[in-house]
């Protein structure tokens, strides 16, 4: 991180990424590196991942509190109810080819239903309000896993799966992806992760959306454009570029000369480092304990070490610790998720956290707008027309 500190007093102090920079308040998830701890509006996100289904989990970020009996199952009962892939959102996905990158086709997605959901709508009703955006959250939320499913099934050549009404979320999830119904120990790892990736504070692709949402653009708009941001490697697609690196070093002995390989080349690895956590990431031990148990269950050890081996080498040398995409990677490797489908998987948990954030905008909006520091020509005069230089 680079901060550009004003040579005098009435230059402006310019910080780079937005480093350490507080932009608004927020009353839906606390990140504090301090004491390395991620709260859920109050509730330590470890405690949700063992105790909730992520349907509640979904329905605490857009609420102020987790849902009573009767709240889960409406919730639950819309869920179910716009759980199938649209005709026009298939037609959508079909229309991209099959060596598209799934997030373009989650982007895609995302698009189509926005624009069926405020149809006839002028730009400035789309927006709506904060309870007409959790409404429209929900529809989404729904829909998305039939998107990611779909997408890995005609990737691999494969017919659709229609959901089951009588699964919960992450069950129904990969029941569509799969095509058969999930052991409960590798759904119970699923519904974790969906946890432990729904909310962490002004991230980049949340922050994406609040930008979007604060020039009064509707909830779909600002999901897209979380979307957008979500792919690139140094966020959400990171777990994808977690798998292609354990698939690279292939076994724990070849890590040590791979690790002297990589950072002579100067490569960053991923999965390692965080802009607020230095000491570690709060969700690492949850999700690596998820991970152990499915190493365990797939009879898989050789991931299992060679995870450790890269981890304690990385942080040995270089003192850098893994995020969250670090065993997450691995984790939905073994429950059978193609690498490019694992972003999406993140998609499909942030969604809910992106929404709330909107919602939490849209209720005290103001334009998000920053200044920058000119560093280009001085003003001078325009040459004519054509000239040859
Ligand atoms: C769910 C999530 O989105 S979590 C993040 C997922 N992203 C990744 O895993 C990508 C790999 N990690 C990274 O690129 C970074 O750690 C980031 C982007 C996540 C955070 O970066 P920043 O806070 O901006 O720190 P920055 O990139 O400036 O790193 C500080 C120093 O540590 C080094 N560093 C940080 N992470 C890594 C890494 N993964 N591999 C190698 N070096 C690293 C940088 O090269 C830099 O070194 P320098 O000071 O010698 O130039
Ligand atoms: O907070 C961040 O910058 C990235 C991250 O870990 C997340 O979005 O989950």
């Amino acid at each position: 991180m680079t901060m550009t500190q004003p040579e005098d007093a009435t230059q402006p102090e310019v910080r780079k990424g937005l480093a350490g920079v507080v932009a608004d308040v927020t009353a839906i998830s606390k990140v504090d590196p301090e004491t390395n701890s991620l709260l859920y509006r109050g509730y330590p996100v470890q405690d949700l991942a063992a105790t909730q289904p992520f349907e509640a989990v979904a329905w605490l970020l857009w609420h102020d509190d987790l849902p009573t009996a009767a709240e889960l199952a409406d919730l639950r009962a819309t869920e179910r109810a716009h759980r199938a892939l649209a005709d026009d959102v298939r037609a959508a996905i079909d229309l991209l080819p099959t060596s598209a990158h799934p997030m373009d086709e989650v982007r895609t997605a995302v698009s189509v239903i926005g624009a069926r959901e405020v149809a006839g709508l002028t730009a400035l009703d789309a927006a709506a309000g904060p309870e007409e955006t959790v409404a429209r959250s929900v529809r989404l939320f729904a829909a998305l896993p039939a998107v990611v499913a779909y997408g890995q099934r005609r990737r691999r050549g494969l017919e659709l799966v229609e959901p089951r009404d009588d699964l919960d979320f992450s069950a129904n999830f990969l029941w569509m992806t799969f095509g058969t119904e999930p052991e409960p120990v590798v759904a119970d790892a699923f519904n974790r992760s969906m946890i432990l990736y729904a909310e962490h504070s002004f991230n980049a692709s949340t922050f994406t959306a609040r930008v979007i949402t604060s020039t009064l653009a509707d909830v779909h708009s600002a999901v897209v454009g979380a979307v957008a941001a979500l792919k690139g490697p140094l966020h959400g697609g990171a777990n994808e570029a977690v798998m292609d690196t354990l698939a690279e070093i292939g076994s724990a002995d070849r890590v040590a000369a791979w690790l002297d390989d990589a950072l002579a080349a100067k490569r960053k690895i991923m999965g390692f480092g965080h802009r607020v956590y230095k000491h570690g990431d709060s969700r690492v031990p949850t999700m690596k304990a998820a991970l152990d148990t499915l190493v365990a269950h797939y009879d898989r050890p050789d991931l299992g070490d060679l995870y450790a081996a890269l981890e304690a080498e990385f942080v040995e040398r270089k003192g850098i610790y893994p995020n969250l995409d670090y065993p997450s990677g691995p984790a939905y490797h073994l429950m059978g998720f193609d690498t490019p489908t694992f972003t999406p998987l993140f998609v499909a948990a942030r969604v809910t956290g992106w929404t709330a954030h909107v919602a939490e905008q849209q209720a005290a909006n103001s334009l998000i707008r920053p200044l920058s520091e000119y560093v280009g020509p001085a003003r001078r005069e325009v040459p004519p027309a054509g000239h040859t230089g």
